[in-house]
């Protein structure tokens, strides 16, 4: 029997008579609802058992060091959340509650435009290093409501705004009205649900790094993708740190050196094509020189390992100026509607409140 038939007999079949939450896998109870008014519906906070296994996860230094290639500099942790109750579990847990989206955008390229549609549903949440939630955000977002979505106690996500981050006077935005619009007013930013930030918090420790933002890519089948890119975007400040998790499906993550007029010189000769199946837990960190030398990639699977259960990549990354926020928003939500999954008929499902 393969791993992947155990695990979906192990989590498939839920146990009778406990209070089980749609989407939620197994016996899984949500411990209260992450809310605010750019989410489009509650995030639930992770389920006990889940956030007992990310506070166990590996201590600094435990990941393997693969930094034996020109600029070169991963952190592999082989796997990071324990597998495959935690790890899968988790999978089926952002896969129900996150919110995502197809996103399609116009590019124009040497005077030839080009209609782009993203192989693989996304979302995001976070903000650049210039401005931080207000202490209400963070009081919302954990706010222990029991999915009316509302908050409690007054604490409502009507008082959370987002202010610059030195000296916390609230930022101008788009939806805060009043006035001359300055900042953030093409999306309103997202603050990082519960679920996710027990996990940022927790891959901050393992690693040393600061993040703010939080990027996931669900890919559903061996069709979806992301082609050969390095996240060297400018907004991220040179040599950036990206946390990036793997959960559900294995899938190939493919490493090659940049072009460059180094290689003609021969420096880089000896830079090899990497090659990662990155199984559900494990994590790579990519930092120092990476980025700025190295392309990766997910290629797509056809055949018989076409259809091969969805894969959630999670990545952690620290945006420095507000660009950062306005890019991430535009590649990763965009303008177009919202998808859930639909736990009956598994598959994403258009959201209409
Ligand atoms: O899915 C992955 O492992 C890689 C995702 C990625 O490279 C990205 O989102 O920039
Ligand atoms: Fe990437």
């Amino acid at each position: 029997m393969s791993k992947k038939r155990t695990i979906d007999a192990f989590f498939g079949t839920p146990k009778p008579k406990k209070t089980r939450v749609e989407g939620l896998a197994g016996d899984a109870v949500p411990t209260g609802y992450s809310t605010h008014r750019a989410y489009p519906f509650p995030i639930a906070r992770l389920p006990a058992r889940l956030s007992a296994a990310l506070a166990a996860a590996p201590a600094p230094g435990a990941g393997r060091a693969i930094a034996d290639q020109p600029d070169l500099d991963l952190l592999y942790f082989e796997p990071y959340v324990p597998r495959p109750a935690a790890a899968d579990e988790l999978f089926r847990f952002l896969r129900a509650e996150l919110p995502f989206y197809r996103v399609e955008y116009d590019i124009r390229r040497g005077g030839i435009s080009a209609h782009i549609r993203t192989p693989r549903w996304t979302t995001v949440f976070g903000i650049d290093a210039t401005s931080r939630f207000s202490a209400a955000a963070s009081s919302a977002t954990n706010t222990e409501s029991t999915g009316s979505g509302g908050g409690t106690g007054g604490e409502g996500d009507d008082d959370v705004h987002i202010v610059d981050a030195h000296t916390g006077a609230r930022v101008q935005t788009a939806g805060s009205g009043g006035g001359i619009v300055k900042h953030y007013d093409k999306y309103a930013p997202r603050p990082i649900p519960g679920c996710l930030d027990e996990l940022r918090r927790s891959a901050e420790a393992a690693t040393g790094c600061d993040f703010n933002f939080c990027l996931v890519n669900y890919y559903e089948s061996g069709a979806d993708s992301i082609s050969y890119h390095s996240d060297d975007e400018r907004f991220l400040g040179p040599r950036p740190a990206i946390a990036s998790f793997s959960l559900g499906a294995r899938r190939d993550f493919l490493m090659k050196h940049k072009p460059g007029p180094e290689q003609k010189q021969g420096k880089n000769d000896a830079a090899k094509p990497l090659k990662l199946p990155l199984a559900s837990g494990d994590m790579v960190l990519m930092r120092g020189p990476t980025q700025a030398n190295w392309l990766h990639s997910i290629p797509k699977r056809s055949g018989k390992n076409e259809q091969d259960g969805g894969r959630i990549n999670i990545t952690f990354r620290k945006a420095m100026v507000k660009g950062g926020t306005e890019n991430y928003y535009n590649y990763n939500v965009g303008a177009g509607p919202v998808y859930r999954w639909d736990s009956v008929n598994r598959e994403m499902k258009l959201w209409n409140p």
